[in-house]
């Protein structure tokens, strides 16, 4: 039986975390992820996770200021950076959140990007999981790394145990579906995935990429990020649940 984790920046958003929370797990998701927790005190959401026993699998750094969609690559910004890390880490660990995905921001470049996410790396607590994911650029223009070959060389130059790929089919499928061939060559460096429907990034049932046919292929252990945004109330949305749990 496959497993997902309702992604609560999009899913269930009417409502305080703690009751997104709760509203996944009466749904039948075996897991949580979200973008930006913050306003959220974190032993309010470690309570919930508690009591529903679901885990919060990923949580994003601070996007920093308005359009800036991250702060990692951002040239002298590297202070703006290392609090958020450091404010990501310390709210992962009280959640016992499983990775954070390191937000890289626009109109970034290499060197800055590099440093910081080596400060992250080396900062990070025992366990934790870091990411860095592609966002295509029709969602997020001159985001900093727009393709998946741009995230593995990044990986590669790196080459830190602790620093993986969010594989997001939502992305890949709208500006580079030719990479879901890749998928085994990639699986090593993968740390979590997301999915939603493609162009539409609506519930994972309908558009270009069959999820029926390629979530066997990806053959991912873990709970599968239900990354998408609902078209109305997100009870509504939830037949593809029981559907793609078992394919
Ligand atoms: O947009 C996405 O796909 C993400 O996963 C980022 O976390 C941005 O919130
Ligand atoms: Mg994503």
């Amino acid at each position: 039986m496959r497993e997902f984790s309702a992604n609560l920046g999009f899913l269930w958003t009417d409502r305080p975390l703690p009751d997104a929370i709760r509203a996944a797990k009466a749904a039948g998701f075996a897991a949580v992820e979200c973008h930006f927790p913050y306003d959220t005190p974190a032993a309010e959401t470690r309570a919930a996770l508690l009591e529903t026993g679901l885990r919060m699998m990923t949580l994003n750094t601070r996007p920093g200021g308005t359009g800036d969609f991250g702060l990692l690559a951002l040239k002298d910004r590297e202070a703006e950076a290392r609090a958020a890390i450091d404010e990501a880490f310390a709210y992962a660990l009280a959640t016992d959140t499983r990775a954070v995905h390191l937000m890289a921001g626009k109109h970034g470049d290499d060197a800055t990007y590099h440093a910081n996410l080596a400060y992250a790396c080396d900062s990070a607590p025992p366990g934790m999981t870091l990411l860095i994911e592609a966002i295509n650029r029709w969602h997020v223009p001159d985001y900093h790394l727009n393709t998946t070959a741009q995230a593995v060389d990044t990986l590669k130059t790196l080459n830190r145990p602790n620093l993986k790929l969010m594989f997001d089919c939502y992305h890949v499928g709208r500006t580079e579906p030719e990479v879901f061939n890749d998928v085994d060559t990639l699986r090593p460096l993968i740390g979590h995935i997301q999915i939603a429907a493609v162009p539409d990034r609506s519930a994972p049932d309908h558009g270009s990429v069959d999820y029926v046919t390629l979530l066997p292929r990806l053959n991912w252990p873990g709970p599968i990020g239900a990354e998408y945004k609902p078209n109305g109330p997100t009870d509504a949305s939830l037949d593809w649940l029981p559907r793609l749990s078992a394919c």
